[in-house]
């Protein structure tokens, strides 16, 4: 099936809606591109008719196109070869006065010249745009993220987001064209849906209409329902759009765990909040961690629901006001390997002694970490790396020496020693020897001050704590750890 996005393309200026001001700063940068002969750089939201005003611009003038997209390889070369060769084509194909003999080079995604992928992309572009005999057109969603020297060298025209009024004369003279009769409310509504984004509103009306002669606004508002949402749009109804209600319906629909979702909500919601926002934020966040943490320990999933209420509807009732544009989210969560290895620290010890995981994060973990603080004693480390089954990441976590020091690697061998010794023996009192270790000081007595904060293992460990303390302490069901083994029977 045809995309509707490319049959109905503008193919002329005219025919790009929205942006009438920037449509026609556009025409007059072309028309006197000979007096200035600068680039210009289009930048705004993603499918807001950018590249098709740039061919549009081009169809009008009666230029030729010269694109060059995010897939091409850009470097230095790749960019002097193609966007050079077109300027040289141009220039020796014709006369430098008659406009028809132009080519109009677009480079789309020009905020995204970086990185490996693209060394020596920006100062070729750079100087090509300084150097061109030809015009160029720069398109980018985010102008900012552009060299100075870039921008500087260029002209700007920023197109806005278009407006559902905008949107909903595109999508109906798509109806006309096709056939498809239509509510009017339901155009509304789909230009609704799609606040500022013109492409995924043609998206949308194509996808309801398929296999109908007639859309409705209840064919629209189904089809909303129907459609798993993906993350930034879930994102974008929770930080920037939507009511607490709406935003906690639109989690329901997101196909990730309130797990997942509060991590990329954390991670992301300081990316569009305000400080006082912000801090309202987080302490929802938290409550949504503490009620993580609440299935965690008691495997009661129904606990689940209050988190997306926190998550969702909290963060979103945080905020002072509705917000529109795009944001550039960037990739999932930010996750250390520290974090990853306390999960595993966590779940050893749960295992091993029988602990949930907050209780074995909460009362174990911290105390652990007191008694064998830079490995000292040694013979109780080496106890508690054999006890545990840790490695040498998992001991330096603990304990807070290095993973990659003779200390901590040689108690991590010593530990499998024991570990074979106490398996030849059946050996059920895997701590026997264990009864003549004396503690050293008085760091088991005060677990926060055995934990060296110079490493920041101590920050990691209160916070937990903090954060579990709070969570247990209204949870009926952390009472089942009662009776279990603790720290007090590993001695
Ligand atoms: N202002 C507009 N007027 C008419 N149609 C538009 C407009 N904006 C978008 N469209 C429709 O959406 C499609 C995609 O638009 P286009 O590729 O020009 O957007 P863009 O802003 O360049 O997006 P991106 O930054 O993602 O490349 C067009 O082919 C057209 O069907």
């Amino acid at each position: 099936m045809v995309d509707w996005t490319e049959k109905y393309r503008p193919s002329t200026l005219s025919e790009v809606r929205g942006n009438n001001k920037a449509r026609d700063a556009l025409a007059e940068w072309a028309k006197t591109w000979d007096d200035h002969r600068e680039a210009v750089v289009v930048h705004g939201s993603p499918g807001i008719g950018k590249t098709s005003a740039a061919h549009a611009l081009a169809a009008d003038m009666g230029w030729e196109t010269v694109e060059l997209n995010a897939s091409d390889q850009r470097t230095g070369d790749v960019i002097e070869r193609f966007a050079g060769r077109a300027a040289k084509n141009a220039t020796l194909a014709g006369s430098s006065t008659g406009t028809s003999t132009r080519q109009l080079v677009i480079l789309d995604e020009a905020d995204n010249i970086h990185g490996n992928y693209d060394r020596g992309g920006a100062s070729a572009v750079t100087r090509l745009v300084k150097s061109s005999s030809q015009p160029i057109v720069l398109i980018a969603n985010e102008f900012y993220d552009m060299s100075r020297g870039l921008r500087n060298a260029c002209q700007e025209i920023e197109f806005r987001d278009v407006s559902a009024r905008s949107i909903v004369p595109v999508l109906r003279d798509i109806c006309r064209k096709e056939g498809l009769e239509f509510e009017s409310d339901a155009l509304d509504r789909i230009a609704e849906m799609n606040s500022g984004d013109l492409r995924s509103a043609v998206n949308d009306l194509q996808a309801i209409a398929e296999g109908r002669e007639k859309i409705t606004e209840e064919d629209v508002v189904m089809g909303d329902r129907d459609r798993s949402v993906g993350l930034f749009e879930f994102l974008d109804a929770v930080l920037k759009e939507e009511s607490a209600q709406d935003a906690l319906y639109t989690a329901y629909d997101v196909d990730e765990t309130p797990d997942d979702l509060t991590k990329w909500v954390e991670d992301k919601v300081s990316l569009v909040y305000e400080p006082d926002e912000l801090a309202r934020a987080y302490d929802f966040l938290a409550n949504a961690d503490r009620w993580l943490g609440r299935v965690r320990a008691t495997q009661n999933y129904s606990y689940w629901r209050y988190a997306t209420d926190n998550l969702a509807a909290g963060v979103a009732a945080s905020r002072d006001r509705t917000r529109g544009g795009w944001t550039r989210y960037g990739g999932a969560p930010y996750r250390s390997t520290r974090d990853k290895t306390r999960d595993t620290v966590v779940q050893k010890i749960a295992e091993q002694g029988g602990f949930s995981m907050a209780t074995a994060r909460r009362e174990v973990l911290p105390y652990l970490s007191a008694i064998t603080h830079h490995c000292k004693p040694r013979e109780l480390t080496v106890a508690m790396a054999a006890y545990y089954e840790f490695d040498e990441s998992h001991v330096s976590f603990v304990t807070g020496s290095g993973e990659t020091t003779n200390k901590v690697q040689s108690i991590v061998e010593d530990a499998g020693e024991l570990r074979e010794e106490l398996v030849e023996e059946h050996a059920g009192g895997a701590f026997a020897g264990m009864e003549g270790v004396s503690v050293e000081g008085d760091a088991a007595a005060d677990g926060d001050d055995g934990n060296g904060a110079d490493d920041g293992s101590g920050d990691v460990l209160d916070r937990d704590a903090d954060a579990d303390e709070s969570a247990e302490s209204d949870d009926a069901d952390a009472s089942t750890d009662d009776g279990q083994s603790g720290l007090d029977d590993f001695f």
